[in-house]
């Protein structure tokens, strides 16, 4: 591959850009120029692709699927694949730069005006990024593990750049209101709009067309004063309707045309109003089977689900766990108190099961912030005695059944010690770093090993 070509200091905003040697370069200059007539400057670290950059190339072979793999492997990286002609990347080699890792690929030769056509996109994909390390994103729902990052660059891109109806998903809390009220907070002039929430478990049916629609003085016995509904409180604003699949048949069938349309009649009135707001749903069961089964109106499925977010459950995301654990615990302890979860702590919270994700996870830790008692770490002896008693009978033995059948599937296939002992280690290292997110020290203690060795593992394997 060819050389990272320039860099320029102007500003906070900053791309990587790569160009092979065949790339026309009175292009990649057009490009360069653009890109400083935005105040975008272009970084020439090599081997840092973090953040969003562009490869220029003449046409798709192996060493840019290398460099697109190499890429990807990074933190937050994402690839515009620039090609300098449309017959290169035509159909199947398309997909291939897809799979390789590319975020996006246009043609140079197949746009009007090419640098601006890269330059927008990657104004957006910055955006974006900006947005996600504001305090909004960062500080409410913690995590790095991309299965989390995934969903939170989603969300981030619909908050800011969609009006669209948002459908999320996902086991019971993962955080599915924090990521509504996250959306909310991302979109323009939020704090003076309306974040209206609705928990469809609580609807009573007979009232649900007051609670949603508002009711005149008078419409029903008890209506001694006029009153607005969810819909009327959220306009110009947000309404959450959580658990949106317990809602009744014949409540999905009155919301539609409100959702569609954004008008509604009071219950007691002939009148229709009108509203306007960004529609976002929340449910744990999973939608379209209960389509399949009857239970959910399938033409109020499309209204709701414009974009649909699927919050990660904690087990898909177990590398966050330390990093959650030790931010609930400075949340509940008073002000100056910041004890550190012992190793075994730690060990302990990252092998248990959380039926409940990280609601249960922070009950969990409100109870040991209750039972510690300062100074020093955070122990096991801090954890309810019920915990630990259930723990001491059921704590699986090592090496167990699974281990052995590793082993054994990796001698069937003709592995030696060698390479077992290599294997063993490299994922070891691999786990430890992850959930240490990259923190050589902390991660050289725990596998009892010097961090220089941490550094040169992370060296051999490239990262
Ligand atoms: N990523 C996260 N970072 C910090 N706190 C989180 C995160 N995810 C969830 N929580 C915490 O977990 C609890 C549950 O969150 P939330 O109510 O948003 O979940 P939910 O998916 O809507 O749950 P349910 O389906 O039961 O209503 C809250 O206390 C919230 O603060």
């Amino acid at each position: 591959m060819g050389h990272i070509i320039s860099e320029r200091k102007m500003g906070e905003r900053r791309v990587w850009l790569q160009c092979t040697a065949e790339f026309p370069a009175e292009a990649r200059d057009i490009l360069i120029g653009q890109l400083a007539h935005e105040d975008i400057a272009v970084t020439r670290a090599a081997g840092d692709y973090r953040g969003p950059g562009v490869l220029l190339f003449e046409k798709p072979c192996a060493d840019v699927h290398n460099f697109l793999h190499e890429v990807k492997r990074q933190r937050g990286s994402q690839t515009l694949a620039v090609a300098a002609s449309a017959s290169t990347i035509a159909g199947e080699n398309s997909w291939a730069l897809l799979r390789a890792g590319a975020r996006d690929i246009l043609a140079w030769d197949s746009c009007a005006e090419p640098a601006n056509s890269i330059v927008s996109r990657l104004q957006r994909w910055l955006e974006i990024d900006t947005s996600l390390n504001t305090p909004i994103v960062r500080a409410r729902l913690r995590g790095q593990s991309p299965a989390l990052r995934r969903v939170l660059y989603a969300a981030t891109e619909v908050a800011r750049f969609r009006r669209s109806a948002v459908l999320v998903t996902g086991e019971t809390g993962t955080g599915k209101e924090l990521l509504a009220r996250m959306i909310h907070d991302l979109g323009e002039n939020s704090e003076a709009c309306p974040f209206v929430v609705c928990d469809c478990t609580t609807i009573v049916p007979e009232l649900s067309g007051s609670e949603f629609f508002g009711h005149e003085r008078g419409a029903f016995t008890g209506a001694v004063r006029a009153r607005d509904g969810a819909f009327a409180e959220a306009d110009g604003g947000t309404l959450f309707l959580d658990e949106v699949g317990e809602l009744p048949l014949r409540l999905q069938a009155e919301l539609l045309r409100v959702i569609q349309e954004g008008t509604y009649k009071r219950v007691g009135s002939n009148q229709w109003l009108h509203t306007c707001f960004r529609l976002i749903c929340a449910t744990h069961r999973d939608l379209e089977a209960d389509i399949a089964g009857g239970r959910f109106r399938e033409d109020l499925y499309y209204r709701i689900a414009g974009c649909v977010l699927r919050m990660p459950s904690l087990a898909e995301r177990r590398e966050d766990i330390p990093h959650l654990a030790q931010a609930f615990i400075e949340e509940l302890m008073e002000e100056g108190v910041t004890p550190v979860l012992d190793a075994s702590v730690r060990d302990y919270l990252l092998q248990r099961s959380y039926p409940g994700n990280v609601r249960e996870l922070r009950q969990l830790l409100l109870h040991v912030g209750q039972r510690y008692v300062p100074p020093g770490p955070i122990t096991l002896g801090c954890l309810p005695e019920a915990e630990v008693n259930a723990a001491i009978e059921h704590m699986p033995t090592w090496p167990d059944n699974a281990w052995e059948q590793a082993i054994r599937t990796a001698l069937a296939r003709g592995n030696g010690i060698a390479e077992l002992r290599s294997a063993v280690a490299d994922t070891a290292y691999r786990i430890v770093l992850i959930e240490e997110n990259g923190d050589t020290a902390r991660s050289a203690h725990r596998l009892r090993v010097s961090q220089r060795a941490v550094q040169q593992y992370l060296q051999a394997a490239g990262a």
